[in-house]
């Protein structure tokens, strides 16, 4: 067991999801930071933990609402993830009665509001330089060097995203492992396909990196967003539909605003036998 849950009996949390994107969120503000690799990991197994995508540590900030942490299920750290910040505001504008939030990720301090029963967060300009995506080395971001001409956006994160005629006749994750580990990768990414519907329209599948398939990706349907419209495709306003449900896109002067919905599953506690075991 890690060191840093040696001293915890039991845990409370949270289980969230944002269009079918599931989470499990963590409430540390006002004390030290529980959630390890091996926590995570034990907690992401769906057979033996509570089973997520990602995994959200909520902490206290001295320069936003709150800080926010994620991991994958894998336990591998993720720098961004945009449905789990939003069902995390949904979260905080329930407990405060305020409808807008900052919320500082890895990236940078993110705005977050509430759009009726909606939540929107601007997750920032994406990134089109290829050391802060990252890639390996400098090639053309919106025709990368592989099979199938690929477009890489970092969102925080960084994402392949491929164009198809047909997103939901793509074998995700048969194809999506392969790339996610390509060399041009350093840290590894997301996968994106992405089928143009029309001018305001995209049907996306996604690989997420350290998770696999999930219902919905946020950062992965803002790199989506942003690479259609950098290849002339769509306007810079998007709805998406994702496995799990329909997010919209606006990629603005300030940002890539993203807009979908957010679910209060349930919450629990694990016990000390959990913890003990991980
Ligand atoms: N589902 C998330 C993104 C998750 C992070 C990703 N797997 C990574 O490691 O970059 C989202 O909604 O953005």
């Amino acid at each position: 067991m890690a060191d840093t849950q040696t001293h915890i009996d039991t845990l409370e949390f949270m289980k969230w999801h944002g269009a079918g994107n599931d989470f499990v969120m963590i409430d540390s503000r006002g004390r030290d930071a529980v959630v390890t690799r091996e926590l995570a990991a034990g907690l992401g197994d769906r057979n033996r933990g509570v089973g997520f995508d990602q995994l959200a540590e909520i902490r206290s900030s001295d320069v936003a609402d709150i800080d926010l942490d994620f991991w994958n299920a894998d336990g591998s750290r993720a720098g961004a993830c945009g449905n789990a910040t939003r069902c995390v505001a949904r979260y905080m504008m329930e407990q405060t009665g305020k409808d807008a939030l900052t919320i500082r990720t890895s990236r940078g301090v993110l705005e977050a509001r509430a759009d009726g029963d909606l939540v929107a967060v601007n997750m920032g300009q994406p990134q089109l330089i290829w050391e802060e995506v990252p890639l390996s080395h400098d090639v053309d971001l919106q025709h990368l060097p592989l099979d199938g001409d690929p477009v890489a956006v970092g969102m925080g994160n960084p994402h392949c995203v491929f164009f198809v005629d047909d997103a939901d006749a793509v074998d995700v994750a048969g194809i999506g492992p392969g790339f996610e580990t390509d060399p041009l990768f350093p840290e590894a990414t997301n996968v994106e396909f992405a089928e143009v519907r029309s001018r305001d329209e995209i049907r996306m599948r996604v690989w997420e990196r350290g998770t696999g398939i999930t219902l919905a990706c946020g950062s992965g349907a803002c790199a989506t967003a942003v690479a259609a419209h950098q290849r002339g495709l769509t306007d810079k306003r998007v709805r998406m539909e994702l496995d799990g449900g329909w997010l919209t896109l606006d990629w603005r002067e300030d940002g890539v605003w993203m807009t979908g919905p957010t679910a209060f599953v349930y919450s629990g506690q694990l016990t000390q036998a959990f913890l003990k075991g991980l």
